[in-house]
């Protein structure tokens, strides 16, 4: 099953367009686990109590990488595909390189961490993207409007009349789309843009981080960016459900639980 099949398929068994991100910081776990295994056992445990309300897993590659906790996060993504082989593993690595070096990142992400999708930057072109497509099973999500402030410093230059993140929206749709598994990423702290994003690319996925620490609206977001079948978008949240639980020494796993479920419920209020 290709990347957009399970994503789709995942929207409707768990009823769940929330993207549930796995950012570990180490300053803000539970001090039994502020070390490389304490991460891997913190994701796992996130993972176990979010499983049912998400429609998607984002490992964010960074928070591992600088603790030199690769391995561990190997083991965080084969623990997502084995106990929970129905919901999309994205790894966020928002990876950009020539063609020969996206070569590696693709086997990287798809091979090594046996991701279902990767976030990837498109400054450099169509051929730094090209390694990515070659994995016709796997998606390859595109940055296009970012949640971030600066992402207006490019992102919204005029190219021939219209901003530039318009242009990459059209170019992934209407090109770089050949075997159907593109998506893009639009920030939800930018619902206007997200909604012009969706009226360039229609049914294609979007990632959409920005809800809970970012303060994005989640009614906003939903209406600006779901699809004809009120699907279309994973709405990632990491922070406001991995540090959900108010004190160290609370039951980290039951409190993320619950701020899933209510951020699941909350998206599909307006659905
Ligand atoms: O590609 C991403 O996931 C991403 C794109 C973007 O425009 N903004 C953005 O915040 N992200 C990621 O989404 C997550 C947001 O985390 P929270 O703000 O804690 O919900 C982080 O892992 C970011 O790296």
């Amino acid at each position: 099953m290709n990347f957009v099949n399970k994503l789709s398929a995942a929207w409707r068994t768990n009823n769940s367009l929330l993207c549930v991100g796995l950012d570990p910081d180490l300053a803000k776990l539970p001090p039994a686990l502020r070390h490389a295994d304490g991460i891997a056992t913190f994701c796992k445990a996130i993972v176990d109590a979010t499983a049912d309300a998400a429609c998607a897993f984002k490992p964010q590659i960074a928070y591992f990488a600088a603790l030199g906790a690769e391995k561990q996060l190997e083991e965080v993504c084969a623990y997502i595909r084995s106990r929970y082989p129905h919901i999309p593993l994205v790894l966020d690595a928002k990876r950009g390189d020539i063609g020969a070096t996206a070569t590696q990142y693709a086997r990287e992400a798809y091979d090594r961490y046996g991701a279902d999708a990767v976030t990837v930057n498109p400054y450099m072109g169509f051929d730094s993207v090209e390694p990515y497509l070659e994995w016709a099973d796997r998606g390859v999500i595109v940055l296009c409007r970012t949640s971030n402030a600066g992402g207006s410093d490019l992102q919204f230059l005029d190219v021939g009349g219209k901003p530039l993140y318009q242009h990459v929206a059209s170019l992934v749709a209407h090109k770089w789309n050949r075997s159907g598994q593109c998506a893009l990423v639009v920030g939800a702290t930018f619902p206007a843009e997200l909604r012009a994003v969706r009226e360039i690319v229609g049914d294609m996925p979007l990632l959409v981080p920005g809800i809970g620490a970012q303060g994005g609206d989640v009614q906003a977001t939903v209406e600006a960016g779901r699809t004809a079948d009120a699907t279309g978008m994973m709405i990632n949240s990491s922070r406001a459900i991995l540090y959900a639980a108010p004190a160290a020494g609370e039951d980290f796993a039951a409190a993320a639980r619950r701020a899933a479920l209510a951020t699941r419920d909350d998206i599909n209020r307006y659905r």
